[in-house]
């Protein structure tokens, strides 16, 4: 049975008198692996940033778990939510102390941020960068502590802003891997913005297609991927045309 986690309603986001985001109605149901494609500027940021709670819409409603998101619930609902973006902006400090910010501004005491930022620098295989400087860090590092730190606030919803576009393919296809397990293994409902088809077929299960900053097409990532609708064929088609 569905059970959406996130929905959107009504929205629409204006910038400088121009529409930049406009969405009727919008469910992110629980567990999925949502992905998002568009061309450039087509407002797959503006669509993440409204769902992951950091810009307050303009007009419209959004509720999480069926509660509608108010002003003054928004930060105990931004809690259950994680985003890691492309640039990791690490602070400037240890890999360790990275990962462990998060559980030390939630009060968590120390001998559970120990096992925990254990765990999780095991789990993304940066043990033994725990103690280096995080700004001494390859892409493909810097990318797994920005993913640790996130999933190690046990997020409901994990949202990612192309976090691998920078990195080689190897190092890009073994993160891939990795942090689909985490996810799947978690049950962590994710929502992953790129512009690399090979990253969406792999990592997904749902796509939507965003073009103008309108979902033109929404479902199965196979399904929207071979059957693009007349909408998204423009933008899809070109890369099943490259690919075939
Ligand atoms: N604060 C702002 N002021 C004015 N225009 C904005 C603002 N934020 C976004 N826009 C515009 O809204 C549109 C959507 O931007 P957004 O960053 O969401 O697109 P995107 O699909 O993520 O693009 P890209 O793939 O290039 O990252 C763009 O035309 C952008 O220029």
């Amino acid at each position: 049975m569905n059970s959406p986690l996130i929905t959107l309603e009504n929205i629409d986001i204006k910038a400088r008198e121009r529409s930049i985001l406009s969405i009727p109605s919008f469910e992110l149901q629980k567990g999925e692996i949502l992905g998002v494609m568009g061309p450039n500027g087509a407002g797959k940021s503006t669509l993440l940033k409204t769902l992951a709670l950091l810009d307050p819409p303009q007009s419209g409603s959004i509720k999480f778990q069926g509660q509608t998101v108010s002003d003054s619930s928004a930060l105990v609902v931004r809690r259950k939510i994680a985003v890691a973006l492309q640039q990791s902006l690490l602070l400037d400090t240890s890999v360790y102390q990275n990962v462990a910010v998060g559980l030390k501004i939630r009060n968590r005491p120390k001998r559970e941020i120990k096992e925990q930022v254990a765990y999780w620098l095991d789990v993304f295989k940066i043990s033994h960068l725990a103690k280096k400087h995080a700004h001494h860090l390859s892409g493909g590092e810097a990318q797994r502590v920005n993913l640790a730190r996130a999933m190690i606030l046990e997020p409901e919803v994990l949202f990612l802003d192309e976090p691998f576009s920078a990195l080689d393919f190897p190092t890009k296809v073994q993160l891939l891997k990795d942090i689909k397990q985490v996810v799947e293994e978690t049950n962590t409902t994710t929502v992953f913005i790129s512009h690399d088809l090979m990253e969406i077929k792999y990592f997904t299960n749902r796509l939507a297609i965003l073009i103008g900053g309108e979902i033109k097409q929404h479902g199965p990532t196979e399904e929207v991927l071979a059957f693009p609708n007349s909408a998204s064929a423009t933008f899809i088609g070109e890369w099943n045309h490259l690919l075939s």
